[in-house]
């Protein structure tokens, strides 16, 4: 399970980040610093998964980081199976795998080589690591380029060989910043498949994403955040109610809305 209680973030502003004073002011500046992430909190369960949702900028990969120990947090709580990711990094990076958008893969190793550098990274035995990476090789039908250099791998490849190696080590819940941007159609029924694997098994995942037919496919949960702040958390079906529309498109805007109103 994991649970995120009250999180916040605020980075210190360089001189070239401060706003003219004729500029639209956004909420979370303040004179030094801008507020990321001002009060964010949701959970999810086993065997659930949590879609996270928010227009550009609102705050998720900046939360999602926390969660997986990349930024620490200023203030607020991380459980993940009953371990304080802030008060104990190591281990609860264990539990976790990681998928973020910003990781890259290393050129000259194979899609093979830098999925084993992981696992090894994880202290994964030989044997485990090899009947791991095929079986992911397999899942995320990888196996026609799992052989050629990182750097000539299409977008979808770098994207599946990222998700392998977030992975490779079988994490007890996954983390996932907008794992199917960018993808094609094919591409990104391979990585919702994957999800639903993972959710059969009884993983925890939430990931982020700007697709709301992907929530509607994979997720029991719903989080919002707008600028900073978690504005919606509960079921699907809450979502629809509380958005006020069955299409989720709609439901999405008129919960930003209501809360811009607040
Ligand atoms: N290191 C930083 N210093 C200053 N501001 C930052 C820093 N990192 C993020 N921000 C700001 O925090 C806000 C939230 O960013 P974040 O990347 O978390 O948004 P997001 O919801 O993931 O957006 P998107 O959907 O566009 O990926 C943005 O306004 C961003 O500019």
């Amino acid at each position: 399970m994991i649970e995120v209680v009250g999180l916040k973030k605020r980075f210190k502003l360089t001189k070239d980040h401060k706003i003219d004073k004729h500029e639209d002011i956004d909420p979370r500046q303040d004179s030094d610093y801008f507020n990321s992430v001002r009060d964010v909190s949701f959970h999810c369960e086993k065997g659930e998964v949590l879609g996270l949702l928010g227009p550009n900028g609102a705050g998720k990969t900046t939360t999602l980081r926390m969660l997986s120990t990349a930024l620490l947090p200023d203030n607020g709580k991380i459980h993940i199976n009953g371990v304080d990711v802030v008060k104990s990094p190591l281990l609860a990076r264990k539990k976790i795998g990681f998928l973020s958008g910003s990781t890259g893969l290393y050129g000259r190793l194979t899609a093979k080589e830098n999925i084993e550098y992981f696992g090894r990274l994880h202290g994964m035995n030989k044997k485990t690591l090899k009947n791991r990476t095929e079986e992911l090789f397999e899942i995320l039908d990888m196996n026609s380029f799992v052989h050629k250099r990182a750097e000539h791998l299409s977008t979808g490849m770098k994207q599946k060989t990222n998700i392998a190696r977030a992975v490779v080590h079988s994490p007890e819940v996954v983390v996932l910043d907008e794992p199917t941007t960018g993808l094609d159609i094919m591409t990104t029924q391979t990585v919702i498949k994957f999800i639903q694997d993972l959710k059969a098994q009884g993983t925890p995942v939430i990931f982020s994403t700007h697709h709301l037919d992907e929530i509607d496919l994979l997720c029991e949960r719903v989080s919002v955040i707008n600028e900073g702040l978690s504005c919606f958390n509960g079921t699907l079906a809450e979502f629809k109610e509380t958005g006020k529309s069955q299409v989720l498109n709609q439901a999405f805007l008129n919960i930003l809305q209501e809360q811009s109103h607040v």
